[in-house]
């Protein structure tokens, strides 16, 4: 008898920065799935859809077929972001271009807020700009005092290959900095051709990406803290 192999899929919601305000989101954000599906693994093909203010991630849970993985027994891991409260944070910001800097800090800050994360246990370090991010993150890393490090700048093209140099810096800097305090450091640095490019990013069309990199800087506190800490 012909058997119809299915593939499980559960949908989560994931809020975007423009709706992290949203308590009615805030609720809705707790990473269970919402909405589970069955679908004929002949013709199951993962797609994402992408609505304004949604990003549903489509997750295979299970399957019953013979040759399909079976990952019921797959311990997943994942930071949770449902309140931050008791998590500390630091960002390091670039006071480079702070017309722009500075939204993006307001933006991760409304995000912390939002997210229940107290004013005392987030700590601002302001450096000159963003070649100088990684050494600051790296030492504020390793002072354990934080859950998790949020790198903000904002690189702006000119006309020489000065950008390429600044950006180079900030992204291998700021992983670096991950890297060898084993603390979360989050890329939250602008690199954008033009003024306008970087406008739409710290509250324009665009959203505001600082607050986007306040929610990853969350999510990485809660996965280190919850799953990744170290045996004392
Ligand atoms: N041009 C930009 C800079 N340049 C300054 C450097 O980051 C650095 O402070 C200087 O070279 C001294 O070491 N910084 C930015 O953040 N954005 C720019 O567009
Ligand atoms: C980061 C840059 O490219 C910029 O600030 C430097 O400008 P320029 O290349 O015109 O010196």
């Amino acid at each position: 008898m012909a058997t119809t192999a299915f593939v499980e899929f559960s949908v989560v919601v994931r809020p975007q920065s423009n709706f992290v305000n949203t308590p009615y989101l805030q609720q809705l954000h707790s990473h269970r799935p919402f909405l589970s599906l069955s679908i004929p693994k002949s013709t199951a093909a993962l797609s994402f859809t992408q609505s304004q203010g949604f990003g549903c991630a489509i997750e295979r849970q299970q399957c019953d077929c013979g040759d399909f993985v079976q990952t019921s027994a797959v311990r997943e891991l994942a930071g949770s972001l449902i309140s931050a409260q008791g998590h500390r944070f630091a960002i390091v910001v670039a006071r480079f271009n702070d017309l722009i800097t500075k939204k993006l800090l307001e933006g991760a800050l409304n995000t912390f807020k939002s997210y229940s994360v107290r004013e005392e246990d987030i700590d601002v370090v302001w450096v000159p700009g963003s070649f100088e991010i990684g050494v600051v993150a790296q030492q504020l890393g390793k002072s354990r005092k934080y859950q998790s490090i949020l790198c903000i700048g904002a690189v702006i093209r000119g006309d020489t290959s000065h950008y390429d140099a600044v950006v180079n810096a900030a992204t291998s800097g700021v992983l670096s900095a991950g890297l060898n305090s084993g603390t979360p450091c989050i890329f939250g640095v602008l690199t954008c051709d033009t003024l306008e490019q970087a406008f739409d990013r710290v509250g324009g069309k665009a959203g505001n990406k600082g607050a986007e990199a306040a929610l990853t800087a969350i999510e990485m506190a809660s996965l280190f803290e919850h799953h990744l800490k170290p045996l004392q």
